[in-house]
């Protein structure tokens, strides 16, 4: 057997005595190519582009529709509490008079974020900030709670860095050892994007891609 996976029904399965009719077979991480690629491997030694791009572009599309559904199922429980750290490098936020942003402090407790006029912005870290900074400056972790029946409004720069990313030397030493090898901003993001987990929004992302 050729697709075998000691997780149960994650790969092929069959000729169970309560189940005798059903076999199955499983792509585990279907929204990476290079798992597809390695499933079409096992079945067409010889190569099958067009199965492995027609099961790499649907598995994507499902892994879109379940993240929106998870976000449909905590939109309509009125608990918006998506709580996440933003895979920017810094975003710059601005909102209408309707507050909602909440922002975890290093404590783990929720604050509201309250603009001190109506021309503030809020400045938060995102995780390549996170990187860049060799731990320094940690990512913030935020959500949007909104109450109440006024349409909230937000608009936010999100700055994407292009070119090689890592810590300049001077925020690297003994007592600050390199904790993220250089990267790609892009590379994270293709990463997130062909993650499965369900701690997307975490800051953790990036110690997985290239934490030391
Ligand atoms: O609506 C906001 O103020 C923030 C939205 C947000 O966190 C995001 O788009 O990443
Ligand atoms: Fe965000």
């Amino acid at each position: 057997m050729k697709n075998v996976n000691p997780k149960p029904a994650h790969g092929y399965m069959g000729k169970i005595s309560t189940f005798p009719i059903h076999e199955g077979l499983g792509i585990e991480y279907a929204t990476s190519e290079d798992e597809c690629q390695k499933f079409t491997s096992l079945m067409w030694p010889d190569g099958n582009g067009h199965f492995c791009e027609t099961v790499h572009s649907y598995a994507k599309m499902a892994a879109e529709l379940q993240q929106l559904l998870v976000k449909m199922l905590c939109e309509s429980y009125g608990i918006e509490k998506h709580s996440h750290t933003d895979k920017s490098f810094v975003s710059i936020l601005h909102q209408n008079h309707v507050k909602g942003l909440e922002i975890r402090t290093k404590d783990g407790e929720w604050i509201s974020y309250e603009p001190s006029s109506h021309s503030s912005f809020a400045v938060v870290a995102g995780d390549v900030c996170m990187a860049w900074s060799n731990d320094r400056i940690k990512s913030c972790y935020h959500r949007v709670i909104v109450e109440g029946e006024d349409v909230r409004y937000a608009v936010g720069l999100f700055s994407f860095l292009t070119g090689l990313i890592k810590a300049p030397e001077e925020l690297v030493d003994e007592e600050h050892p390199l904790q993220y090898y250089p990267f790609e901003h892009q590379g994270l993001l293709d990463f997130y994007q062909s993650s499965n987990s369900l701690n997307k929004g975490d800051s953790n992302m990036v110690k997985a891609y290239c934490g030391v």
